[in-house]
């Protein structure tokens, strides 16, 4: 026989060390999104999301990123001394120790908001958490994403968020938002998809209809544009 030759089992990279997240960005910055809008805020975007929205403006989370301890994440959020931490992605629910970071961030006297796609399941989210979860209209090309059984775990302080790219999408999002009855649940939020339509036009949209949802301009946008890290 020549040589000796032994199975190993490849040791993947990818293997998630315990009690470590992937994370593309921690920034500090102003929430531009949502209930919070305007507040000084922390942004950690973890890297990853198994939906890929036609409009998604941060697809530069879909890959890369570095394993972080949660511990060192605490620690640079606290540095910047800031009370609202939004968890963000790419797509944090697709990360299961997400839930850890949400619990430690709440149990560190944070004020945590979580934006997800609301195509995986939000049972488990610490109840202090606020979420913030998308429903995918049509336009997005994942609407068929989207998980309707997550709409009973929605508590009075979580919101849901529209982006609507077109008048498709808002009528879409007009009968969602009545056959559920969204909003006697939570905050209904509807956001112009960025340069699909004119964020006037969905204002007028709402205004004509009597809608009692929110309108959302991402703020970080016209503070910023679209780079990342803001
Ligand atoms: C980048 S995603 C990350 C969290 C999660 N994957 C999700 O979809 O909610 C955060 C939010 O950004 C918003 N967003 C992304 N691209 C956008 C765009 N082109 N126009 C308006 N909002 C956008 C969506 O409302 C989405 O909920
Ligand atoms: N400033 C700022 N506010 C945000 N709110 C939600 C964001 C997100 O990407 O989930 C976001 C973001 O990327 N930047
Ligand atoms: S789910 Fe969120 S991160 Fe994923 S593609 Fe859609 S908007 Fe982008
Ligand atoms: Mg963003």
């Amino acid at each position: 026989m020549t040589g000796s030759s032994t199975s190993v089992a490849p040791t993947t990279s990818t293997q998630a060390p315990a009690e470590r997240l992937r994370i593309t960005e921690i920034f500090h910055s102003i929430q531009g999104e949502a209930d919070a809008i305007g507040w000084r805020t922390v942004f950690v975007r973890l890297t990853g999301c198994p939906l890929r929205c036609v409009w998604c403006d941060t697809e530069y989370s879909f890959y890369g990123g570095d394993w972080r301890d949660i511990d060192d994440i605490l620690a640079e959020v606290a540095s910047h001394g800031a009370r609202h931490v939004c968890v963000t992605g790419g797509e944090p629910l697709a990360q299961k120790r997400c839930l850890i970071l949400l619990k430690r961030l709440c149990d560190a006297g944070h004020e945590v908001s979580l934006e997800t796609s609301g195509a995986l399941d939000v049972a488990q989210v610490d109840p202090r958490v606020r979420k913030v979860m998308d429903l995918k209209a049509p336009d997005s090309g994942e609407a068929k994403r989207n998980l309707w059984s997550n709409i009973e775990h929605l508590l009075p302080h979580d919101q849901v968020k529209i982006v609507i790219a077109s008048r498709a999408d808002y009528e879409w999002a007009r009968d969602v938002v009545a056959e559920h009855r969204l909003v006697e649940r939570c905050m209904v939020l509807f956001s112009p998809a960025h340069g699909a339509i004119k964020p006037r036009e969905l204002a007028e949209w709402i205004i004509e209809d009597k809608l009692d949802v929110r309108f959302q301009l991402q703020l970080h946008k016209l503070l910023w544009n679209d780079e990342p890290g803001h």
